[in-house]
């Protein structure tokens, strides 16, 4: 008797109802009690959606971040709020955005740290810890979601992150060792198990992904320390691990005095048997078997046949689960009306996801038969994905097969190239620039669905678009910047809008998945070999040149930030699909070339991101990634000037493979580390062009002019000036023009003053 349950669902809604509640309510246009009914329905909703598993998770749902959450159940809030006025909401979203509804008594503070989510493109609300870090419980709202739940009939399971990786997921703000703080955070869990026991909860899944990396000793011990305490508390703990293999930590996981262990079956399914093996008797084995992380049917009789005799030896012990949480992909397949039908019958999105794992235990439990007309549909659809001519295409093939390393390689060296590049650009020193973006206003997403609905033609779009274009160029050269951008006006988001072009790409309507807080993406589907029927920026690019006298940047999103930003084939390895995209962006690359834009940038915003959990696998996946945006950017002549971007922040340990990937101009975000991250870039690591972010495009406060002299004094004392750009963070559309001008204004003055003063 396989029992089924889910480790987390989507939140943000099928139609993203969540994201305009609260944007609507830090606007100010509704009321907490508004929201917090939107919050409720919600949940309801998405219990009723997984009513066909034995278990369905609570605390799950979130108003912008499951560790925040998780910060405030333990009372672990930074000072810097502590003595504010207004509502536990207000300091919420203090925390979580610099500031609470209409602060009108400007109680604006700046917001926590945002970063990854292990490999994933959510990001989370970085704990921030000293070694004065004290915790008090404050468990009400997870009681009342328990409660809330229970009273609607769901067989509820809370779902918390464990201490250990809490802690892991923090950063020490004064050096302390974050570890001690284990013994004060203990006794916090003790009592919150407690009260979810006291409340009615019979199992609580405690995760702790942390597992899957390569912890060392000290923090090996703490898990065994963490659940030798914790084993006292009255309910029954799943500790749930995700995103890879537990390796090193395979026998620890095992051995932990708790119910069961949740392991992530797709991605470590090769560990399925040891783990069996090691697993004590009395426990449970929950395998996550349904792939979290993309959007591909299951193989259901594939995965049957593996699991019959696992079930046989199991039985009851045997629980089945998505992989992971089903944050990381869209809600429901059947809201989307314009999806190729052929491809379409291939996907699986959270409902179904949750569907399929219905089937498998069901197929289990009462024999294949009593299910045989699914799992007939289910292998039709595969055989048909794998048979389908518009998945395979030999001639993109062969032209893979045909890379040599000479496609990556430059005719000359950054230094021949420098030369060239700035006789021909003529531009002063501390040149300035912006990163591509400009705000995406309301009326251009209007116009955009305007058109999307077929109610605004193409050429009136076209229209609309160029207007916009126009009015980004005309700002900036009123603003004095040096070096250009056309605004991006034109794409709905950076990945998304290069799926829509290529050939091998289908895209939803609906296919939101949340990123941070209320903003989302909607992962183009890349199904199938790639090609680029034609160009993809270039006209866009050509008219906002035609406009200034000034250089006018091209602007591309490259291979592997593609590649990790997208719901990729799991057909064929990942380096392959690269590959093909990398042919395509350089035929881009080549022909914004011949349309005489001589400055390329090339968005690698996600590079890092796709690093394996466990360093030891890094080499691998740098080596080919490295090579892709090589190939895309390394096929035009000295003269053109190649710039990357890339908006995250620690580049210690890849500092060899960013320098290998020889673009002449890199711009990366240092602005919240007070440019000491630049010290990996010194003269010998990083001999070339660098524009260190001099400030937080996520934060709305207007930099000062002197704010931004200064940390280009301190860039200055760790990169030659000769080599020093200057320019924001990252890109500008979430931001607004009132707060775009001011900023840039400070900006260019800053440069001036520089120029002046050197
Ligand atoms: N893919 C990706 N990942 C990334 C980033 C990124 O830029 N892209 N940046 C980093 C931070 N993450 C981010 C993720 C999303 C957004 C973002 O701004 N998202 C927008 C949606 C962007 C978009 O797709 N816009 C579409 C659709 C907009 C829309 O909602 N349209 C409305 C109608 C228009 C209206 O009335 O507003 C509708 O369909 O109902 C468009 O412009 O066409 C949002 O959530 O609001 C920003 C940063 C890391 N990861
Ligand atoms: N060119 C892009 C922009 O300015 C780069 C964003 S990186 C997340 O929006
Ligand atoms: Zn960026």
């Amino acid at each position: 008797m396989a029992i089924t349950h889910n480790l987390g669902f989507p939140r943000i809604g099928a139609k993203r109802e969540l994201k305009f509640a609260l944007e609507a309510y830090w606007k100010g246009q509704t009321k907490e009690a508004e929201l917090q009914q939107t919050g409720a329905e919600l949940r309801q909703l998405h219990w009723q959606q997984q009513s066909g598993l034995n278990w369905a998770p609570v605390g799950d749902f979130s108003f912008y971040d499951q560790v925040l959450d998780t910060s405030f159940t333990l009372g672990h809030l930074p000072e810097r709020v502590s003595n504010l006025a207004g509502t536990e909401l207000d300091n919420y979203f203090r925390v979580a955005r610099g500031r609470a509804v209409n602060d009108s008594a400007c109680q604006c503070v700046h917001a926590g740290e945002m970063t990854k989510w292990f490999d994933t493109n959510y990001h989370y609300i970085v704990p921030e810890f000293t070694q004065d870090t004290e915790f008090t419980l404050n468990p009400a709202r997870l009681i009342r979601q328990l409660q809330e739940a229970k009273s609607q009939g769901v067989n509820a399971k809370p779902v918390i992150i464990g201490p250990v990786t809490y802690l892991w997921l923090g950063k020490s703000k004064d050096g302390c060792d974050r570890l001690q703080l284990l013994d004060k955070l203990l006794p916090v869990y003790q009592a919150l198990l407690q009260q979810l026991a006291d409340a009615g909860a019979e199992w609580v899944q405690i995760d702790e992904p942390a597992l899957v990396t390569e912890l060392d000793r000290n923090w090996q011990h703490a898990v065994n320390v963490a659940y030798h305490q914790l084993k006292a508390a009255p309910v029954k703990l799943l500790v749930a691990t995700y995103f890879d293999e537990l390796r090193d930590n395979l026998k620890l996981a095992c051995e932990l005095p708790v119910a069961g262990l949740h392991i992530d079956a797709v991605r470590a399914r090769t560990e399925v048997v040891r783990v069996i093996d090691w697993l004590p008797s009395h426990k449970v084995l929950s395998l996550g078997i349904i792939d979290g992380r993309n959007i591909w049917k299951s193989d259901l009789t594939e995965l049957l046949s593996w699991l019959e005799p696992i079930s046989q030896k199991l039985g009851e012990r045997l629980w089945l689960a998505p992989s992971c949480s089903l944050l990381h992909v869209p809600v429901d397949l059947t809201a989307e009306q314009n999806l190729d039908s052929e491809i379409k019958n291939w996907l699986a999105f959270a409902q179904q996801k949750i569907d399929e794992l219905s089937t498998l235990a069901t197929a289990l439990n009462e024999g294949r038969a009593s299910v045989a007309e699914k799992l007939a549909q289910n292998r039709d659809a595969l055989a048909g994905r794998r048979a389908s001519d518009r998945v395979h295409n030999p001639t993109v093939q062969e032209s893979v097969a045909k890379i040599t390393p000479a496609l990556g390689k430059r005719a000359s060296s950054y230094s021949k190239r420098t030369a060239k590049q700035r006789q021909q650009l003529a531009l002063p020193r501390y040149p300035t620039t912006t990163i591509g973006s400009f705000p995406q206003t309301p009326q251009i997403r209007k116009d955009r669905l305007a058109f999307k609905q077929g109610e605004l033609k193409l050429d009136e779009y076209q229209n609309r678009m160029r207007t916009e274009i126009e009015y980004s160029v005309r700002e900036q050269e009123a603003l004095g910047l040096d070096v250009l951008v056309h605004g991006e006006a034109e794409r709905n988001d950076m990945v998304e809008y290069f799926g829509e072009q290529l050939e091998g790409y289908v895209f939803s309507q609906f296919g939101w998945v949340q990123s941070y807080g209320s903003r989302c993406v909607k992962p183009p589907i890349l199904f199938g070999d790639i090609t680029r029927p034609h160009t993809m920026t270039v006209e866009w690019i050509r008219y906002a040149q035609s406009l200034t006298d000034k250089p006018m940047k091209g602007m591309l999103t490259g291979p592997v930030t593609i590649l990790n930003w997208s719901f990729v084939r799991d057909d064929q390895p990942r380096s392959e699909t690269c590959k093909q995209l990398a042919l395509a962006i350089r035929k881009e690359v080549l022909d914004l070339q011949a349309a005489g834009v001589n400055i390329i940038q090339i968005d690698e915003a996600a590079l890092r991101e796709g690093l394996p959990l466990r360093q030891s696998q890094w080499q691998e996946y740098l080596t080919w990634a490295v090579e892709c945006f090589r190939i895309s950017a390394n096929g035009v002549k000295d003269e053109t000037q190649i710039h990357t971007h890339m908006c995250y922040s620690e580049f210690n340990d890849i500092i060899d493979a960013i320098a290998h990937m020889d673009a002449d101009v890199i711009t990366i975000e240092t602005s919240r580390s007070d440019m000491e991250l630049l010290d990996v870039f010194d003269s010998f690591k990083y001999p070339n062009e660098i524009g260190p972010g001099v400030y937080d495009i996520h934060s709305p406060n207007i930099p000062s002019e002197e704010h931004i002299v200064n940390l280009m004094g301190k860039a200055r004392e760790r990169i030659p000036a000769e080599r020093l750009w200057i320019n924001p963070d990252c890109g500008l559309k979430t931001r607004q023009w009132d707060e775009v001008r001011p900023a840039l204004q400070n900006m260019v003055s800053a440069a001036k003053s520089l120029r002046n003063s050197a």
